[in-house]
């Protein structure tokens, strides 16, 4: 891959204490529909923030805003204090999975194939292609965060799953990311894989410092773990501690229906009026 295929945008020097991510009455528009609404918002630094909502409320869209790829209408949102932008090389980026076809390759090989531009979902990173010498280095290093080294010789088409989901966080931690969009890790995962994958980010998570923003459709495997909630519905956004947040009032009034919240043996259950 040639160094001439992202955005080459030189942001201006961040301050110390810029947050990941920060929304100043931000607006996204998506294909006619308002997304978000004059929504603001600071995730903090180091922070595991669960992203939920409903379906086609936008939690995707949001992620892609923050990547640069859909467009912020109005308001502005920063990055580690900058603007947002194609090719940040601050984010990785883990793509829902939508049963794509998954190439004949072995795990190594799937991970360099990001380091040149192949990466599910991003735009290309020119940085690597320069630098092919240190790239056996950096795959083996994001395997082994993963704990995924026992995986670099297998063909992906044969893998588990939850093997897959292992190779694809790999990918999203090429080039040392300092903050983790991770859109839906844990769909089509069974429970005992669902807390792995949430352990596995967790520990990362604290062994990088790096802030993480988390979607899924049942909090239940994020507690204990998440330290924020941000629950998206109907243009609107809340972000806050769990307890705050995943309460019938909010919920209703986020989701425009009747919502209870349930808390039962350690979980929590939120039932729709729908
Ligand atoms: N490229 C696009 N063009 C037009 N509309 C889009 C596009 N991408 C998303 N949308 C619409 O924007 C809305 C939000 O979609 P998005 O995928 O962000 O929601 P989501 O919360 O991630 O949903 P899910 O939980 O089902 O994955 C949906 O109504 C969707 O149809």
């Amino acid at each position: 891959m040639t160094g001439t295929c992202c955005d080459a945008t030189v942001p201006a020097p961040a301050g110390p204490a810029a947050p990941p991510v920060r929304l100043d009455r931000a607006t996204i528009r998506i294909g006619g529909r308002t997304i978000l609404s004059d929504a603001s918002l600071t995730v903090s630094e180091g922070a595991f923030v669960g992203v939920l909502g409903p379906n086609g409320a936008g939690k995707t869209s949001l992620m892609r805003a923050i990547l640069g790829i859909v467009p912020v209408a109005a308001g502005h949102i920063s990055v580690f204090g900058r603007p947002v932008g194609r090719g940040n090389h601050d984010i990785g980026y883990m793509p829902q999975f939508h049963g794509r076809v998954v190439p004949r390759l072995d795990g190594r090989s799937f991970i360099a194939a990001a380091l040149h531009g192949e990466r599910w979902g991003l735009p290309c990173d020119w940085r690597w292609g320069r630098h092919r010498r240190h790239d056996a280095a950096e795959v083996d290093r994001v395997l082994a965060l993963v704990r995924a080294t026992h995986l670099a010789e297998r063909p992906i088409h044969q893998l588990s799953g939850g093997e897959r989901q292992r190779l694809l966080l790999a990918q999203a931690l090429l080039g040392r990311p300092r903050l983790l969009l991770l859109d839906e890790p844990l769909a089509s995962l069974d429970p005992h894989r669902q807390r792995e994958v949430v352990a596995l980010v967790n520990d990362i998570r604290r062994q990088l410092g790096i802030a993480v923003l988390f979607s899924t459709h049942d909090l239940n495997p994020l507690l204990g773990v998440m330290d924020e909630v941000l629950y998206v519905g109907r243009g609107a956004a809340r972000l806050g501690p769990v307890d705050e947040v995943a309460t019938g009032p909010v919920l209703s009034a986020l989701y425009g229906t009747p919502v209870e919240v349930i808390r039962a043996g350690g979980r929590i259950f939120v039932v729709a009026d729908t």
